[in-house]
């Protein structure tokens, strides 16, 4: 498997090593000790796995009190995962990094605890599973506006689909007011 480091230290790029036959595919998706040496050397308490349709932005969202670090893949479809360096001190806060995940570059991306995630949906549809290195808690979720003027990012889509939760997400000015 290829580890690519980002400018946003601890934040990787994980290209998994993929075996095809005249049958189809096989890769492995995770193994606790090689991803332990690309770095990822927290334990994951929770999978999950979401269906969007195109244009769909799901994010960006984050843990209060009980950050999630997440390893994030598309096993259908297309999107443009984001995560936003959130962690107080970091050289890099309040910048994002992008990369496309879908079923057929088979990339993986880890965002760590400390970050804000979000991913938009380019194909048709997208199925999206990830493993999280804390529980889900509904009551410690946070979240910034996908379109925060001071982050800047680059989503492949003007007008995406949000959630009413979703749409009515702070900027990060507003959440350290
Ligand atoms: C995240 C989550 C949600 N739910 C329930 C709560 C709602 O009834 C329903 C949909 O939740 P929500 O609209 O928050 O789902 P997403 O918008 O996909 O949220 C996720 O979006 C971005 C991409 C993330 O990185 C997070 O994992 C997560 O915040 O699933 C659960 O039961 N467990 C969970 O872990």
């Amino acid at each position: 498997m290829k580890v690519i480091q980002t400018k946003l230290d601890g934040c990787v790029i994980i290209e998994p090593k993929v075996f095809g036959d005249e049958r189809g595919f096989f890769k492995e998706t995770f193994q606790a000790e090689r991803y332990k040496e690309a770095g990822l050397t927290l334990p994951f308490v929770q999978d999950n796995y979401s269906r969007s349709t195109r244009g769909v932005l799901r994010g960006l969202h984050f843990q209060k009190t009980k950050p999630q670090g997440k390893l994030v893949s598309c096993s259908a479809g297309e999107v443009f995962d984001v995560a936003v360096d959130l962690r107080p001190g970091s050289p890099t806060y309040g910048q994002w990094e992008g990369v496309t995940l879908s079923e057929n570059n088979h990339i993986q991306f880890y965002v760590p605890p400390g970050f804000a995630h979000g991913f938009v949906v380019i194909s048709e549809a997208a199925d999206f599973l990830y493993k999280c290195t804390d529980y889900y808690d509904p009551a410690d979720e946070g979240g910034i506006i996908w379109n925060d003027p001071d982050v800047g990012i680059s989503w492949p889509f003007v007008s995406p689909l949000l959630s009413d939760k979703d749409r009515q997400l702070p900027t990060l000015r507003a959440l350290n007011d």
